[in-house]
């Protein structure tokens, strides 16, 4: 279990984090997912030791860690700039943390560990061969070994899958929930990739400016989210959000008055943004409101095409079946549908915030 309690971290004049609060339960897999100087690594170093916040407190299984040295934290890291022994070999390197007399294991158990992170991890062919002779996605991957093989309170990792390519990435990704110690370990994982964090996370903790905007499963992060750059942080293509405000019946119309959506929408006059995710729109008619416009541009995903469609002063993006949207071109009229409960609504984005979710 990893507690952070009003956690504050200034270099300067900069503020890293700015009253931070993030609980990690026992055996969770915990991804803090922002975008690039949004406080990660600090957060990652204020837990492990090497940063020491201004203010606040950092909780490991219960304990306060204020004056207890890294080494005492009984947490293994993983940073990007990773620390290796470029003359050994990989097998060397992931056994030596099992070595130290700290981490110290009957030699069958260190062999069966790290024989179980290699395979997983796909490096079980590389163990001979000296680390300086591998390529960096084959270190980091040996980096990240070195971590898991050893026995600790929680893993701490920042984005340890950062070098590999998108093939590999996303096998890794499959692979790593699948090790033993993972499953067994509280884990705290750092990236700025959504979809990373969707695939991996048991919850997410999206990061903005030093503080936690929105902690949730998958799924209250993707339905629920706290405002709009959440939901643009999630979903590819990203989501639509229409400018409008709500009208005396309290339904949505779009700013330029073309799209009408007779949701419940708040108080009359209200500026808000409608959204909707591409893959809620359906080409066609359909159970749910009719909207009409003109494609303005196809292209193709493999097998679905990504539609963008012109309403009035407006873009709205729709993912459809290869079939049901390769014959379309730019300026034909189409008709799209969306079922009611897949809108999201939230305030205007005001420049000192993005807008809110408004609702349930
Ligand atoms: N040692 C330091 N000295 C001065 N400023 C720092 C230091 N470490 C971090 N910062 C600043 O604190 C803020 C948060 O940095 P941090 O490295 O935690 O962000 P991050 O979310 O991990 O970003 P990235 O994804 O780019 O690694 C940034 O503005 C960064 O420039």
């Amino acid at each position: 279990m990893i507690r952070l309690h009003g956690v504050r971290k200034t270099y300067g004049k900069v503020t890293a984090l700015d009253d931070l609060e993030l609980d990690v339960r026992e055996g969770e897999f915990f991804c803090l997912l922002g975008p690039s100087g949004a406080g990660k690594t600090t957060t990652l170093k204020t837990v492990a030791g090497l940063e020491t916040p201004d203010a606040g407190t950092v909780e490991l299984d219960g304990r306060d860690m204020r004056g207890v040295e890294p080494y005492d934290r009984g947490v293994a890291m993983c940073f990007e700039s990773y620390a290796l022994y470029p003359h050994k070999s990989a097998y060397d390197n992931l056994a030596s943390p099992l070595r130290s007399p700290r981490h110290r294991l009957p030699a069958a158990e260190a062999r069966e560990r790290i024989g179980e992170v290699a395979e997983l991890l796909g490096i079980s062919p590389l163990l001979d061969r000296p680390v300086g002779r591998l390529s960096n996605g084959q270190r980091q991957r040996v980096a990240l070994g070195r971590v898991l093989v050893r026995p600790a309170r929680a893993f701490l990792l920042d984005e340890p899958l950062s070098h590999l390519d998108a093939k590999l990435r996303q096998q890794m990704r499959a692979e790593l929930k699948a090790i033993g110690a993972v499953r067994r370990t509280t884990t705290l994982y750092v990236t700025h990739d959504s979809v990373e964090a969707l695939a991996l996370g048991d919850r997410i903790g999206v990061i903005r400016d030093g503080r936690i905007v929105q902690t949730g499963t998958r799924e209250e992060i993707w339905y629920r989210p706290h405002d709009t750059e959440v939901a643009r942080a999630f979903g590819r293509p990203r989501i639509n959000l229409l400018p409008g405000s709500v009208t005396a019946d309290g339904g949505f119309r779009s700013a330029d008055g073309k799209v009408e959506l007779p949701v419940r929408a708040g108080a009359a006059g209200t500026d808000v943004l409608i959204g909707v995710r591409p893959r809620d729109l359906t080409l066609g008619e359909g159970p749910g409101h009719e909207l009409t416009g003109t494609v303005y541009v196809t292209e193709v995903l493999g097998r679905s095409v990504e539609v963008t469609v012109r309403l009035g002063a407006q873009n709205l993006s729709l993912v459809a079946p290869r079939g049901e949207a390769s014959a379309l071109r730019p300026d034909d009229p189409v008709r799209l549908s969306v079922r009611p409960e897949n809108l999201l609504l939230f305030e205007a984005d005001r420049p000192e915030r993005p807008g809110r979710r408004i609702g349930p």
